[in-house]
């Protein structure tokens, strides 16, 4: 890492929301954090009160010696801080013009700006979390529901980072053994001894990897959600179906075919798995200018889903435009909603088993709200049957570039073993299997690089 000038400055924001509230906090952290404070602040001396202690006091403009707010001033001295540098939080009064003001002139007394994510990049940098627990903490923020949340939590708290450790640390030590026999041969056989050692170890990480692997589909759903689509002829009851789900009159219903006229994306949590919901226009040859452009991207929902909640109306005979649908979804994951069931019912239930192969058909009403329990409990179980597939110490694996890193790393090991069925010599096998340990040093952040490390904090909100 080069050290630029600006990289260890003391650096301001805003870390709570920004809009009306109670209580709005601005963040100060670096080595003169306390002294950005004392320019503004009238109260007590900070240089004789504790760390981690909350002090009541004003916020100053000493250009006008005007009082700019009554605040909570906390003081926390490094190292044991968030980013390890000292900091300083000042609780003023919510609203954006007060905050606003304050950061302002914390700005105009020796702090700058920070970038969004600087604080957690400065937790990095100093050492106190790694790569991916700073990762956790974006994913904390996001999180959509409880079951995600607990995800990151695990994170934070650094078990993926142990599990990583210890395979880095199991491959190290192999790489040493292999060197010290290539060095000091105490056997004649040597060669053999060592390709022995070499394939036991990349045999059990690999098989650790793939377990890991294992909980990467989950874990992606717990990270970014489901995505769900909901699809159907006109009027069956759609919007209805995506207003239960959500517990909220999101879409709009009506009697009149063509209502919704633009894909809807809301986030419903279902039984703790997060959902995104997609809500289409009724699919149907139309002249109309509008609803044809919403049918288009209806058509394109059923591709980007990952699953299809098929709806039909019970209460009619199928059409010609539903065994289309039930065609165009025979191949995604899919459940048959039959709908309007409070009704007299229409439609033949055994051409509709054969034409779904009796896949996951549920009924509903969603005006009497009935079946919709089922149709929870159905999702949940087609994707968390077993709940959540624990690997090692319940991590589950939700970033997709520790995914994509946990696959080189894999790979890698494929290649340490078919080099060694190919009698490899082993100091090029050797650079297959650290190679694997670079691939698990970048998830870590052990490895990495500037740029990398710039993209990923930027992600981050301001304040954070
Ligand atoms: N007011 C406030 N609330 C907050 C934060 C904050 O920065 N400020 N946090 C920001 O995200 C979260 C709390 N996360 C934190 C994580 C570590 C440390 C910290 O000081 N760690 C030290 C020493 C801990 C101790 O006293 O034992 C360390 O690890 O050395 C502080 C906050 C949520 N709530
Ligand atoms: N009887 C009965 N009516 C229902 C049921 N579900 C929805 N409806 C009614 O059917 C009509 C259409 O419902 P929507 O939810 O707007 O249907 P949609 O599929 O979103 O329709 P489009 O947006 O036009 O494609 C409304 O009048 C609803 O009240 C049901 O289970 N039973
Ligand atoms: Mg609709």
């Amino acid at each position: 890492m080069v050290l630029t000038t600006t990289e260890f400055d003391t650096i301001a924001a805003i870390s709570t929301p920004p809009g009306e509230g109670g209580i709005s906090i601005v963040r100060i952290s670096g080595e003169e954090a306390l002294d950005v404070a004392k320019n503004v602040y009238r109260g007590k001396n900070l240089d004789k009160v504790a760390s981690n202690t909350i002090n009541y006091g004003h916020i100053v403009d000493p250009s006008t010696n005007q009082e700019v707010d009554e605040v909570m001033l906390s003081i926390m001295r490094a190292p044991h801080t968030y980013t390890k540098e000292d900091i300083i939080e000042i609780n003023c009064h919510g609203g954006i013009v007060a905050t606003n003001r304050i950061l302002q002139l914390v700005l105009s007394n020796g702090a700058r700006m920070a970038e969004p994510g600087e604080f957690t990049k400065r937790a990095f940098l100093n050492g106190r979390i790694d790569l991916s627990q700073s990762e956790a903490v974006m994913d904390l923020i996001e999180a959509k529901t409880d079951r995600s949340m607990k995800a990151a939590i695990s994170q934070l708290d650094g078990n993926l980072s142990h599990l990583i450790k210890h395979l880095r640390k199991d491959i190290l030590d192999v790489l040493a053994q292999v060197e010290v026999n290539i060095d000091y041969p105490e056997y004649d056989d040597v060669e053999t001894m060592t390709s022995k050692l070499l394939r036991e170890k990349a045999t059990d990480v690999h098989k650790r990897i793939v377990q890991l692997l294992q909980t990467a589909k989950q874990g992606k759903i717990l990270r970014d959600g489901l995505a769900t689509s909901i699809i159907g002829r006109p009027n069956v009851g759609k919007s209805s179906l995506l207003n239960h789900l959500l517990h909220e009159d999101k879409a709009i219903v009506t009697d009149v075919p063509g209502t919704t006229r633009d894909v809807l994306e809301e986030y419903a949590n279902v039984s703790g798995v997060p959902l995104k919901l997609i809500d289409t226009a009724g699919i149907r040859d139309t002249n109309d200018k509008v609803e044809k452009i919403g049918v288009d991207r209806s058509r394109k929902a059923i591709n980007s889903a990952d699953l299809v909640l098929l709806v039909l109306n019970a209460s009619e005979p199928l059409t010609e435009e539903d065994r289309q649908l039930i065609d165009a979804t025979n191949k995604k994951k899919r459940i048959v909603v039959l709908n309007k069931t409070d009704l007299p019912i229409k439609l033949n239930l055994s051409e509709i088993k054969r034409l779904t192969k009796a896949q996951n058909i549920i009924s509903t009403s969603a005006i009497k709200a009935d079946g919709l329990k089922g149709l929870e409990e159905l999702i949940s179980t087609m994707f968390f049957n077993e709940g959540i597939a624990s690997s090692q110490n319940d991590v589950v694996v939700t970033n997709a570039r520790h995914i994509g890193l946990l696959n080189q790393a894999k790979s890698a090991l494929e290649d340490v073993l078919k080099g060694l069925d190919e009698g490899m010599p082993v100091d090029l096998v050797q650079i297959d299997m650290t190679r694997c340990w670079d691939f698990l040093g970048e998830i870590t952040g052990d490895s990495y690089q500037d740029e990398l490390i710039d993209q990923l904090f930027s992600q981050f909100c301001l304040g954070k």
